[in-house]
């Protein structure tokens, strides 16, 4: 794995790279929040940014066009954790794109009603299908996700308890989204690549970062391939973890997880092209 900073190891990453750096103004900066941002911790409750990472992404926001975070948390837990409100003109897609805010304030669609058919019938199906102590249900609102990190054995947990979900989820009308020791039941028809080719549309964006750790952050990466199609120059970075690998695969940049982050933030700056007086 090449965990040097700043060295993408594939040409459209170095081209995305450079675009990013000498357009520093119309280019778009992207990051997931859980496992990239945020290390990972047993409770998403005590989720927290890394050291250093909200000033990093404040220094970044004064020099680049935009500066967004895309999770699956709804948006405003993701500010509330991470101090994200603390970030000039951040935009924060929150649920894989369904909710987007800005400034303090939230847009958001309705959520489908299958929704509320699982969290009627999800702690009876745990139940019933002998889910171990330690499964946990979060409830985000728009969607239901199943975490076993605090299982005695949490792989085996999740292979339990994964086609059952799947099977409620089909029922309801819903998909789900597997993650680091979890499977998230959730709309259809949303996902962080559409959600990041939204934005780049919108803010006609020269130049694309985005960086993830987890499976839910694979359709931003074919988003950034299919905008280079497009003549949208990018760069894919993974915050590395050893649960998942297929990230790194598919990264042109490699960095060991947040800490890695946050050192590659703090030197970005200083790479950018100073605008011409
Ligand atoms: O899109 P993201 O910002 O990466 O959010 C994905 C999921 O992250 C959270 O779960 C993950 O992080 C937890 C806290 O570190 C960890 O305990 C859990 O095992 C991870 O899967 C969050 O709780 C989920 O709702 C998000 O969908």
């Amino acid at each position: 794995m090449d965990t040097r900073p700043l060295s993408p190891r594939t040409d459209a990453g170095r081209l995305g790279l450079d675009t990013f750096r000498s357009s520093p103004d119309r280019a778009l900066a992207a990051f997931d929040f859980d496992g990239t941002l945020a290390p990972i911790v047993d409770d998403p409750r005590s989720s927290a940014p890394y050291p250093g990472i909200v000033p990093a992404l404040s220094a970044l926001a004064a020099r680049v066009g935009t500066v967004t975070v895309i999770t699956g948390r709804p948006a405003e837990t993701a500010v509330q954790l991470g101090g994200l409100d603390e970030v000039p003109g951040i935009v924060v897609l929150g649920h894989y794109g369904a909710e987007r805010w800005v400034g303090g304030r939230l847009t958001a669609a309705d959520p489908p009603p299958g929704v509320d058919l699982v969290r009627g019938e999800l702690p009876a199906l745990l139940d019933s299908v002998g889910a171990p102590e330690g499964t946990w249900i979060e409830d985000k609102g728009r969607s239901l996700a199943v975490h076993t990190r605090r299982a005695a054995d949490p792989d085996a947990a999740l292979d339990l308890v994964r086609p059952h979900l799947e099977r409620l989820a089909e029922r309801a009308g819903l998909v789900t989204e597997p993650g680091r020791m979890v499977v998230e039941l959730r709309p259809q028809g949303v996902d962080k690549g559409a959600a990041l080719t939204a934005l780049v549309h919108e803010r006609a964006a020269g130049a694309v970062l985005y960086a993830g750790d987890d499976l839910g952050d694979l359709p931003a990466f074919d988003a950034v391939a299919a905008l280079r199609e497009e003549g949208v120059p990018g760069v894919t970075v993974c915050s590395a973890s050893d649960e998942v690998t297929e990230v790194a695969d598919r990264a042109d940049l490699v960095v060991p997880g947040p800490a890695g982050l946050a050192e590659l933030l703090r030197g970005l700056p200083a790479t950018l092209r100073s605008p011409t007086p």
